[in-house]
């Protein structure tokens, strides 16, 4: 029987030559990856056992990206404690504050490739299924398990597949589709399932918008979110990889429990508003909502692409007198890329204010959270009550560019309520 590209990727790291749905297997990992929020507890875990040493140093990502620089005294204790653990074992991939988000960082710098098996004690680990790796969160103590014996306990997920067809609308990006598909299956749709997605339109797709695409998996309960690659990951991996890679791609007689194929070109950029990633508007039924913070970051949309159209938008422009604009690269070589290509001076220009690259507001950490009653519209995954701030803040979901127009408008906006389509066929 044919087998997805998920299944393969999971049997050959447990050493079978055909897994199903439901079967429970012990995988080897090729990367285990924490956080300042989450590698203590691993740490802590270790400890309690007795453990002192790790699988492998070369095959552990230690990443301080949540709330660093240190916000506060906790903070710097956990970021201290990651730190120590990662000079002691002599961690290879270990990122001290600064140097970005962890999904970010890891495809590209070529630390993830095709047809890894990754896990990550974060639930976003799943973007790397952006450039067809199998990358899934798991909770700090398996992490723990995991830094001991370079193995991760897994039941193989039954797999659903996405199609999207046709051409997308101008403004509409990778963010805009996964917004679909949650809107449309809902926030526990594809619970414990592979969500593969496929299509002209996702071909078209730049690679960072498809990491974008995987990185919202979660967000409708998916064990792992997976695009196969082609020539375009081919060339995004060569120019960056760190170690071999293998391309995996599912059978024509693979077995999906659902198929979804939708019209691609019939999307309009979509917004999600509070407080469901699922609770999804076209962003032409959304011009009504003043905001008061506009927020351009995170794992989700926080790459150069992502500013690149931010920037487009914003440029000679200003943002709106009653809006404060929050400008996060999502990582050191993103922050240098914007800064080479003027980026920063159009949105230093424009009113923004530009950090140094963190997790920040996303997940109301710090550099910009939101008082009572206050909206934010938001390029990153979450808008769950709370998430940005005060639990009677709100957080709309979109794209770069709606945040952008709407950052300029003071109210969510339709990019091209901003920018003629002249305007960005010269600057892009
Ligand atoms: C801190 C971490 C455990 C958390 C996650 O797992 O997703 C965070 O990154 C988030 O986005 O809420
Ligand atoms: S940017 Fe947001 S979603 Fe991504 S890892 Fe950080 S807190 Fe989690």
């Amino acid at each position: 029987m044919g087998m997805t590209i998920t299944e393969k990727i999971l049997a050959d790291h447990s050493g079978k030559k055909e897994v199903y749905p439901g079967e429970l297997i012990t995988a080897k990992i090729d990367l285990a990856m924490a956080n300042d929020v989450t590698a203590p507890l691993s740490i802590k875990t270790l400890e309690k056992y007795g453990i002192d040493r790790v699988f492998d140093p070369d095959k552990v990502a230690l990443v301080l990206s949540h709330f660093v620089p240190a916000k506060d005294i906790k903070s710097a204790e956990q970021a201290k404690i990651v730190r120590e653990f990662a000079k002691k074992h002599k961690i290879k991939w270990f990122f001290p504050e600064g140097e970005g988000i962890e999904h970010t960082i890891l495809p590209e710098q070529g630390i993830v490739v095709p047809g890894d098996l990754v896990i990550g004690a974060d639930s976003h680990t799943c973007t790397y299924g952006g450039i067809g790796a199998f990358a899934t969160g798991v909770g700090s103590t398996d992490l723990a398990y995991a830094l001991a014996t370079g193995e991760i306990w897994l039941k193989v997920p039954h797999s659903m597949k996405f199609i999207f067809y046709g051409k997308l609308k101008p403004w509409v990006m990778g963010k805009d589709l996964i917004l679909h598909t949650i809107g449309q299956i809902g926030v526990d749709g594809a619970l414990y399932k592979a969500m593969e997605f496929e299509g002209e339109a996702i071909r078209d797709l730049s690679i960072e918008q498809r990491l974008t695409i995987a990185n919202m998996a979660i967000e409708a309960g998916g064990k792992n979110g997976i695009i196969a690659p082609d020539e375009k990951t081919i060339e995004y991996v060569s120019a960056r990889a760190k170690k071999p890679w293998k391309i995996y791609q599912s059978d024509p007689d693979a077995q999906y429990l659902e198929v979804y194929e939708w019209d691609a070109s019939k999307i309009e950029p979509l917004v999600a508003w509070p407080y469901l990633p699922s609770n999804v508007h076209p962003v032409s039924e959304s011009t009504h909502i003043t905001i008061d913070q506009a927020f351009i970051g995170s794992c989700t949309n926080g790459r150069i692409e992502d500013l690149r159209i931010a920037a487009t938008i914003l440029k000679g422009k200003k943002v709106h007198p009653y809006v404060r604009c929050i400008v996060i690269p999502a990582s050191k070589s993103v922050y240098q890329q914007a800064l080479r290509e003027g980026l920063i001076d159009i949105f230093i220009d424009a009113g923004c204010v530009v950090s140094v690259s963190t997790c920040g507001p996303c997940l109301g950490g710090h550099m910009g959270i939101l008082a009572e009653g206050e909206r934010c519209i938001s390029t990153s995954n979450r808008n769950f009550p709370g998430r940005m701030g005060h639990p009677k803040s709100e957080a709309y979901l979109a794209n770069p560019a709606v945040v952008a127009a709407s950052a300029v408008l003071g109210r969510i906006a339709h990019p091209e309520e901003v920018v003629s389509l002249e305007e960005l066929e010269v600057s892009t």
